[in-house]
């Protein structure tokens, strides 16, 4: 089997260890479609085939949860000694639980190396087919991913009243869907038991800094690092869907950018919905608007994407993020990166939490195909709008499906 057949094989999972020299260093194991007979592990420098038999014995989620509840991320000693245990941890339960998942994954530490162009092509690909994929060894401290989730449920744990003290100024602010009219997003969500923190990342002026949370104390300085951590990684992926579009790599971003970039952070929270009373919390389906999202789940599922007219479900992968092209990729690009429609769904039996991280999304920035891509047998798809004024029509006519979309294509 050749390097480029393994790499196809997407249905893979990771395994995390720590090395000697303190960082991380994965492992990346992927089932070959042929089914269960074979396990093909992947390395920088080869590909072998592994047996079944080979692997440990697996241990379901009972071990993994057992050791994340004893995470309390505050402090820096303790925090590093529990997260060895958490990547020990998270092998097996990888292992168990998301053989069967659908949606390609990619281990993105190669895209610094020899691989680049090999790992490029198959995310542009999935990029065009699926519009979502999952990463794994993107190099974002897991400790990070964790306390950034910790400072939220802290949040939502808080009584509405203290919620309530957070300013509403048009998508940003706190909003509870059984809270009808709290938040300016309208017609966004609809009636049910999810809530969602929609924050301004960059640009980082006074005034969106003013409408994080106070409370918890962490929640800023927290969520402010893993931000700007995630910057770059959105940039690391948009450069090479800039590439394998036969541009600069800073084309793509520079579009989405110019003449200012944004980012921003929709944390949605799906209460158990424990007494059955009322609807459940829906994150209705939708295409996100902007560039690219990087969403960080924990690991209950309930984020399914419109395949082909079905709806299949995305398990996250601890420790993974999982990626999806917005509206504006897929019309910068002219309609070759596909902005997938999705939804969010609670689960029947317990809380979930997931942070969207959204990419592109100035209102003064004008989207369009880029005229790079253009001539006699690509005409353009879409018109050329600002995103101020995509965005208007977007809110006006609510979470549904790629409506908006729809609505800019010639
Ligand atoms: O909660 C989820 O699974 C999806 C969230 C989402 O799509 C969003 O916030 O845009
Ligand atoms: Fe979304």
């Amino acid at each position: 089997m050749n390097v480029r057949a393994s790499i196809s094989l997407v249905h893979s999972i990771s395994s995390q260890a720590p090395t000697n020299n303190g960082t991380t260093s994965f492992k990346q194991v992927a089932w070959g479609k042929s089914g269960a007979s074979a396990l093909y592990r992947h390395s920088r420098a080869s590909i072998a085939v592994i047996s079944r038999s080979n692997l440990p014995h697996i241990d379901p989620l009972s071990k993994l949860r057992g050791k994340i509840s004893k995470m309390k991320l505050s402090a820096g000693e303790s925090q590093t000694k529990i997260c060895a245990d958490h990547r020990e941890a998270r092998a097996e339960v990888i292992a168990d639980k998301h053989a069967d998942t659908k949606v390609p994954v990619f281990d993105i530490s190669g895209l610094e190396g020899a691989e680049r162009k090999l790992i490029s092509q198959q995310i542009a690909d999935t990029s065009e087919s699926w519009g979502i994929f999952q990463i794994v060894n993107h190099g974002i401290d897991p400790c990070l991913m964790q306390a950034a989730k910790d400072v939220s449920k802290e949040f939502f744990y808080l009584p509405d009243e203290e919620k309530m003290k957070i300013k509403v100024v048009g998508i940003e602010g706190w909003n509870h869907s059984k809270l009808a009219g709290v938040s300016g997003e309208g017609k966004l969500y609809k009636p049910g038991t999810v809530e969602h923190l929609y924050l301004v990342q960059s640009p980082d002026t006074q005034e969106h800094l003013e409408r994080y949370p106070r409370n918890p104390p962490a929640y800023r300085t927290t969520i402010l690092e893993y931000a700007k951590k995630l910057k770059v990684l959105h940039e690391k992926l948009i450069a090479v869907l800039s590439e394998m579009l036969g541009l600069k790599p800073d084309a793509l971003t520079l579009a989405i950018t110019t003449p200012v970039g944004n980012v921003t952070m929709r944390t949605n929270f799906y209460a158990f919905n424990a007494d059955g009373k009322g609807s459940p919390g829906v994150c209705h389906a939708h295409t996100d608007p902007g560039g690219l999202t990087i969403l960080l789940a924990d690991d209950v599922p309930g984020l399914e994407v419109n395949k082909d007219g079905r709806w299949v479900p995305v398990n996250p992968i601890p420790g993974a993020f999982i990626v999806n092209i917005g509206d504006v990729l897929e019309i910068l690009s002219n309609g070759r990166y596909k902005s997938v429609e999705h939804r969010g769904l609670p689960s029947q039996t317990e809380e979930r939490l997931t942070m969207a991280s959204f990419y592109g999304g100035s209102h003064e920035v004008i989207i369009g195909p880029l005229p790079e891509l253009l001539d006699e047998k690509h005409p353009p798809r879409y018109r050329t709008c600002s995103f101020g004024d995509y965005i208007a029509d977007f809110v006006k006519a609510g979470l549904d499906g790629k409506n908006g979309l729809e609505r800019m294509k010639l």
